[in-house]
């Protein structure tokens, strides 16, 4: 049976692992792994496939249906010999031979999924990429969600605990959606010995984001650049961690090549309040912007922050060695609790 840990509770799959393709194995076939990306043209996805692709033995593919995604991120690997691009929605099956999937297709803004709710995308493609699992024998790595505490009566949140979710909320497509996907994975795991992988990110920023992806860093940032005012929803005293997107990828690939099925927290332990967040960014960018407090949805969580003991102690976080290649950012998973402020 699969030697997989799962957060120290035993969840005996029932079956071995599939087998892989025999023809992984022929002397005929070339020993690179290949790897599927869903949501790889992306903010983290097109990332992930960057840093995939500096290893020569990899070949990537890459499965987006570009509603968020964008060619663009992707631009320096189009044509290239280890590369494929497939426009695909994860709600219809795909057919491939591959030996792991990150499964992170789904929109993950707010305002993109409260437009276009992502229940289907959420348990329609899990379930999809969990069948192409099964049929070829690959590793499938899920990003799942902070959303998944709600909002969390518990601070900092644990993977142990099980959140506070309103199941008929604005954001429980993406909310619930998450957790039915975490629930397949593990039903696929225990039922056909699928080698499953859950990431739960906390919230995430970096270098192609979309300006007007509706996400706080990239709201305050296009904002104060524009000189327009900073829009910190009611009350501000709401907190987020912010994981820098290189330590991100670095933490779910640690996880896709480790021992352990997770769940397991990825994410900055490091916490601000949205009205300090709002401050740091005027003093950084223009300090000539105002600040003004407005509307916001009775469902946003009060307060967010990884704890992250169980990805240190996996090797996949801070303090962790990489089972592979040069630790990026000395090797730690966060960045400076707070962000750096003008001398
Ligand atoms: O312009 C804005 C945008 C957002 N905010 C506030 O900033 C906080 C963070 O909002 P974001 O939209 O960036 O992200 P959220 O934390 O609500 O959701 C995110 O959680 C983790 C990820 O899985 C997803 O990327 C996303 O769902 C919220 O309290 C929100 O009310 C503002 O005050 N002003």
């Amino acid at each position: 049976m699969s030697k997989e840990v799962s957060n120290g509770v035993h969840h005996p799959a029932t079956k071995r692992p599939p087998m892989p393709s025999p023809l992984r194995n022929s002397k005929f076939f070339q020993a690179n792994l290949r790897i599927l990306v869903t949501g790889g043209a992306g903010f983290i996805g097109s990332h992930l496939v960057d840093k995939l692709m500096e290893n020569e033995k990899n070949e990537v593919i890459v499965a987006d249906n570009y509603f968020t995604g964008s060619k663009d991120n992707l631009r320096k690997w189009i044509g290239h010999p280890r590369f494929e691009l497939i426009r695909h929605d994860v709600t219809q099956p795909l057919l491939l031979e591959v030996d792991q999937i990150y499964h992170l297709a789904c929109p993950a803004s707010p305002i993109f999924y409260k437009h276009n709710p992502t229940i289907k995308t959420n348990v329609i493609g899990t379930l999809n990429m969990l069948g192409l699992a099964k049929r070829v024998g690959a590793r499938i790595l899920l990003t799942s969600t902070s959303e998944v505490y709600g909002d969390p009566l518990e601070h900092p949140q644990r993977e142990e605990y099980w959140g506070n979710v309103n199941p008929i909320g604005v954001r429980s497509c993406y909310d619930e959606g998450k957790r039915v996907a975490e629930t397949l994975m593990f039903d696929y795991h225990r039922q056909h010995g699928i080698e499953i992988r859950i990431a739960r990110i906390f919230n995430t920023y970096g270098p192609r984001m979309n300006i007007d992806d509706g996400r706080v860093v990239s709201n305050f940032i296009a904002q104060a650049l524009r000189g327009e005012h900073l829009t910190v929803q009611a009350p501000g005293t709401q907190t987020r961690s912010f994981c820098y997107v290189s330590d991100m990828v670095d933490g779910l690939i640690r996880l896709m090549e480790g021992d352990s099925t997770g769940p397991v927290n990825l994410g900055n332990p490091g916490e601000f309040t949205i009205m300090e967040l709002a401050e740091t960014v005027k003093e950084l960018i223009n300090p000539a912007v105002k600040v003004t407090v407005v509307e916001n949805t009775p469902d946003d969580p009060r307060q967010r922050k990884p704890d992250i003991s169980l990805a240190k102690e996996l090797r996949v976080g801070a303090q962790g060695q990489p089972p592979q290649g040069p630790p990026s950012h000395g090797g730690r998973l966060q960045v400076p609790p707070r962000l750096p402020r003008r001398p």
